[in-house]
This record gives C-alpha cells, structure tokens and sequence, in this order.
C-alpha cells in the first residue's frame, strides 16, 4: 500500500472506532482487518500504529482542533496528529500533510480549506501546550484525574505517562512441559530472542511486536501469552500440587492454565465464569498447554453448585471484572469510554462476587482477590470493605513461597504498575481464612 492508501485505511478504521464507541478499538480493528484481508502484515501495523496514537493522544488532538476552531472527525484528527511534531513512524519522512491527502486513488480526498488551515496553525507544534487542563495532559478523564491522585500521590503524572506507553509482550514459560531457557532457545530459533522477566519466575519478554502465535513453541504449547503482572497473580495464588483449587473468575483460563502449572497437574482445579463463549474458549487452550487436571463449569442464575461446595477449596481465585484501568497500555481507548457509573456498577459487582467466593474457602485455606485495575476503589477499599464485613478472613502474613521476589507482597497486597514494574497495573490481595 501507499502511505496515502495506508492513510484513508487509518481514517476509515477510526471511523469505525468511533461509531462504535462502548466497543473496546482493538475489537473492532479485528473485525475490520478480518474484512480487508488483502491489507498484509506491514502495512496492518502502519495503520494501527497511526490509530493508537490517535487513540493515545485523543484529547490532546481534540483541544488541538478545537483551539483551530475545527470539528473533530477521524480526519481532522489524523491531520491534528500528523501535524504535530511527532515520531517517524506515524509521518513518513518527506512527506507533508498535504501530500498524503492527495485525493489519487486508493488516497484520502484533498484538504479542504479548514483543513489546510487546520494543518498549518498545528505544523511543528509540541503535542502538549501550557494551556492545556491538566486532565487534557494526562489524557484521562476530568472526573477520573482527582481518584488518580489520590491514588499515586505526587507520582501521578509519572504514573499516568507509564500507563500511555507501549505494552510489553510478555510470555509464561509452560513448566509442564518445558524449562524457561528451552523455551527461550526454541523461540530464538524461529528468530524471537526473548529475556527472562524480572518478577515472575517462569517469564520471558519479547521486544516489540512479534508473531510468537507463529511460532512452534506456542503452537506446542510451551509458552502462553501473559503479562507479568498476570503472572505473579498466578504466583500470589499459591496453588499447590494435590490441592483443590477453584478460579472463580476464569474466563478462558489464564490464570487456570497458570495454576494447572504450579499444581503440576496434580490436584483438581475447576475454571468457572458466567460467560459461556469465554469458558469455551479455554478448552483449546487447556488442551494445548497439556493441562488434565481443571474441569470447567458455567455458573448459571440460580446455581446451587457453590451451595455444594461451600468451605471446600484451598485456594479460590477472584479474578474480579473490573475496570482494566492497569491496561491501558494494550487499551488506550478504555479511558475515554469509562464511566463514574462504570466503576459504581463494577464495585457493587465485585462485592458480591467476593462474598460468594469466600464462602467456598475452607477453613486454613486462601482467597486471593485480583484485578487489572489501579483504583483503590476496586483494590484496597474493596478488601478494607471485605474484610470489615467477614471477620473470619484475614490478610495472609507471609508472601507465598512460590517464587515471588521478596518485598513484593506487602501486608498481603500486591500492587504492580507499568511504571514500578514494567507490567500492567494489577492489584492482588492475599487472604487467608481463620475459622
Ligand atoms: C478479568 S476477567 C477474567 C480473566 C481471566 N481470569 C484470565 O486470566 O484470562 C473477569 C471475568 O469475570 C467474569 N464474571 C463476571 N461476572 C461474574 C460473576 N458474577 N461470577 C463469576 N465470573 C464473573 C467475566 O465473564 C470475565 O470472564
């Protein structure tokens, strides 16, 4: 493709972001590359490359545009974004604004005269301004900044830029069927050089976008994509060979995959969720991974099943839905969608999931609370809360002797951000039934 054909491509699938907007972006970019087949591997990355920043600089770009006294379409906002200064790989050097709008085929019609405008007042331009809000900075939204704040104290800018950047591609090393350093030197054969992770004791990093789905360790099931701070959730579970382990929020089984794994595939461990096309989804997996110790069930209203086994697990995972707001790396979009109303439904939600799953612990046993959340809210408030409600469950003294660096766990909690760990921002809770 040209870069100007790249261009409308980039135009029409923000286009199609925002007329969808309570559809995650990388759910509907799917959906339209799965339509475009003929858009090869590279030219895919270009266009999403120039989308993500749209969608990263979202706000900055409409007070931009708005500052032009333009409207903010998909169009004025690639304008707006190739106009300020930026990066090489969202202009390609040599090329102006208005040549990439060149209106030849396959091209983006030419600027209109608003828009040229438009591209001249923003031409060089820093991407910040002294003027902007600071909630325009930061790219959050103007109710969310002050829950930031008192969350990250004095590091919240620092936090927030962290929280902007590109994710890490991270991989958990399948030690049921092979070593961290096998599945590295397998990788490197088909050309993927990956490092160990800091934290987790079975991860590796890949650096940038690679295909690892490609490879023929993924594909034997040696590695799964996870990140690091999913996998030290799975550490933080402490599920054991021979114990009864439940994942109460399992979806298709990240985590289950993850526990299977510290189990050795001894002991049962049952994935459960509400959502039956995510359950499906974990068949395949738990099948690649060579995992036979899980069974998967569907929690239905009006299910008597966690009745039955009430106090009869030894570990319970509470993967909790929550806000991802520790994901906004891979889901820059997110931010602008969510809602104060999003995080009163989604803490009522996590409440009532964490009094059910409790009540499945057995006594001696532990609940680990997780989410990929960085609002205390969601995190701390919630197990503050919890455990004002249940006085039998207490926070776990020690950190579980499963691999994870020391001083991780501090008052049984875990809270990881990109920016003081590298992972995405994930929050766990260690709890530990008493009577
Ligand atoms: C954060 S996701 C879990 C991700 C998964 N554990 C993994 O590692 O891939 C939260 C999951 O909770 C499920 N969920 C929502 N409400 C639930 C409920 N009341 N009981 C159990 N699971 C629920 C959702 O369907 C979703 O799959």
């Amino acid at each position: 493709m040209t870069p100007s054909a790249r261009l409308a491509a980039a135009i029409d699938l923000l286009t199609a972001i925002e007329d969808t907007p309570r559809r995650p972006a990388d759910a509907v970019a799917n959906a339209f590359f799965r339509e475009r087949r003929y858009i090869g591997g590279g030219d895919r990355r270009a266009i999403s490359a120039r989308v993500w920043a749209a969608l990263r600089h979202w706000r900055r770009l409409a007070w931009w545009i708005e500052r032009g006294a333009a409207v903010p379409t998909p169009r004025a906002r690639l304008i707006a974004l190739l106009s300020l200064a930026q990066p090489s790989e969202i202009q390609p050097p040599g090329e102006t604004v208005q040549d990439l709008f060149s209106g030849d085929r396959y091209a983006p019609p030419p600027l209109t005269a608003g828009e040229r405008a438009l591209a001249a007042a923003l031409r060089g331009q820093a991407m910040v301004h002294p003027d902007m809000p600071r909630a325009v900075v930061l790219e959050v939204p103007d109710w969310l900044l002050p829950r930031l704040e008192a969350a990250f104290g004095p590091d919240v800018e620092a936090e927030i830029a962290a929280l902007a950047g590109e994710a890490t591609l991270d991989l958990r090393v399948n030690l049921l069927k092979t070593t961290r350093a096998e599945a590295a030197r397998l990788l490197a054969a088909d050309g993927i050089e990956a490092r160990q992770t800091d934290l987790s004791p079975w991860g590796l990093r890949v650096p940038g976008r690679q295909p690892v789905t490609a490879t023929a360790a993924f594909k034997a099931g040696l590695v799964e994509i996870q990140d690091e701070g999913s996998q030290i959730v799975v550490a933080a579970a402490d599920a054991r060979p021979g114990m009864r382990v439940l994942d109460y929020c399992a979806g298709a089984a990240g985590k289950t995959l993850g526990m299977a794994m510290t189990m050795q595939n001894r002991g049962h461990i049952v994935a459960c969720d509400v959502s039956e096309p995510r359950l499906e989804g974990a068949v395949r997996r738990l099948r690649r991974a060579g995992v036979h110790n899980a069974e998967r069930h569907l929690l239905i209203p009006g299910d008597r099943w966690a009745r039955r086994r009430a106090g009869s697990f030894d570990r319970v995972l509470v993967d909790a839905p929550c806000t991802g707001t520790g994901t906004w790396r891979r889901n820059p979009d997110a931010r602008l969608r969510l809602t104060e109303q999003d995080v009163a439904e989604l803490t009522r939600k996590q409440a009532e999931i964490l009094a059910v799953a409790a009540s499945l612990v057995r006594p001696g046993g532990r609940l680990v609370y997780a989410t990929c959340s960085i609002l205390p809210e969601e995190n701390q408030d919630r197990i503050d809360a919890f455990l004002r409600a249940t006085p039998h469950f207490r926070r776990a003294d020690s950190t579980p002797d499963c691999g994870l660096p020391p001083g991780l766990a501090r008052d049984g909690m875990i809270a990881l951000s990109p920016l003081r760990h590298g992972t995405d921002g994930f929050f766990a809770a260690i709890l530990e039934r008493t009577a």
